[in-house]
């Protein structure tokens, strides 16, 4: 039984490096990437490795029986494109891992999809050092489930299959509160790190913690309305904790505004502005985040 992973990017390659230390791994990109890939681990050791990988035009020779997991790997914003052009071959039952921070495919997919759908959420961190390798950052932990708490055995059985892959990984009944919880550190950092071209870290500073602040409130006002419990010690902590942990970190979306690719905004941010605009919630500093971030990406739109 094998694994195929979509999005062959910096999570997609860590991801399919690591099982196929034990499992066979078929990559499906939309571009061909050289076979031999190179993971470096947190600890400096380089493990290299041939893959299969696939693009739409080999597609043809995709054994879709023999796959225990479709893991979807892309940024959201191509998360529906990437899987339409592989879907015509699996099997309607195939189960589909969604890998995706924010809150915006995981919905549309669990409800549209025959087949099981789970979401991960992990706090693994990978970034792509070239086409044929990827740099494993830091060791995290990943969390996988339903959202709707089905398929526990399934998610018992992939969470097993990671962690023995050397990505720790636990099955849960509560992978919704999970994804919110990422989403709100996500929005707290990510959008106003990428404004201001700054490191994690530097969001301790006297001029950005009150800016932070004000989304950590708004973001707590939110949560409450869609009635997402706190982590234990309040979103606050979360935030800082994690900014503390990822203080020389460059965040996602300051390295694809840096590299002048799309950033999630939308998959993370609008979310929280939905459920603010139905609950006549006042929330202006995540909306200017938003639309400063909605400018650049589509100017004359936002
Ligand atoms: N990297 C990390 O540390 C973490 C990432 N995540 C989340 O994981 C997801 C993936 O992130 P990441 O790996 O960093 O992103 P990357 O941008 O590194 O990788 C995305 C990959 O998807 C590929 N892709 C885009 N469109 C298609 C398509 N139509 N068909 C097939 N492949 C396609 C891209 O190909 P191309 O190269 O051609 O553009 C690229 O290889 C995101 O939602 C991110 O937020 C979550 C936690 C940590
Ligand atoms: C947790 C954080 C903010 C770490 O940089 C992240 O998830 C990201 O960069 O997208």
């Amino acid at each position: 039984m094998s694994h195929l992973i979509i999005g062959p990017g910096a999570m997609g390659r860590l991801l399919a490096l690591r099982l196929a230390e034990r499992l066979p791994v078929t990559l499906f990109g939309r571009r061909s990437l050289p076979h031999r890939q190179t993971l470096t681990t947190p600890e400096g050791e380089h493990h290299h490795r041939s893959l299969e990988c696939l693009t739409p035009d080999s597609l043809d020779e995709l054994d879709a029986s023999r796959l225990t997991a479709v893991h979807l790997v892309t940024k959201a914003y191509s998360a529906e494109a990437a899987l339409a052009t592989v879907a015509p071959r699996l099997p309607r039952d195939t189960p589909l891992v969604l890998w995706q921070n924010g809150f915006d495919v995981q919905p549309r997919l669990t409800r549209q999809r025959q087949g099981p759908t789970l979401c991960a959420t992990t706090t693994e961190g990978a970034y792509s050092n070239g086409d044929d390798s990827v740099v494993h950052a830091g060791h995290g932990s990943t969390w996988i489930g339903h959202l709707d708490g089905h398929h526990a055995e399934l998610a018992a059985t992939l969470a097993e299959t990671l962690t023995g892959a050397g990505l720790p990984a636990q099955a849960v009944d509560d992978i919704r509160v999970r994804l919110w919880h990422k989403l709100a550190v996500n929005a707290a950092i990510n959008p106003l790190v990428a404004r201001f071209r700054v490191p994690n870290g530097q969001l301790r500073d006297p001029a950005l913690h009150p800016m932070v602040d004000a989304v950590i409130e708004e973001v707590e006002a939110i949560m409450v309305a869609a009635a997402i419990p706190p982590p234990p010690r309040g979103f606050a902590a979360l935030v800082w904790d994690v900014v503390a942990a990822t203080a020389d970190n460059r965040a996602s979306m300051l390295q694809d505004i840096l590299a002048d690719r799309p950033t999630e905004h939308d998959a993370i941010l609008m979310p929280l502005l939905r459920v603010a605009r139905d609950n006549s919630l006042e929330t202006p500093h995540l909306a200017a985040l938003h639309q400063q971030l909605e400018a650049r990406q589509r100017p004359g739109r936002a």
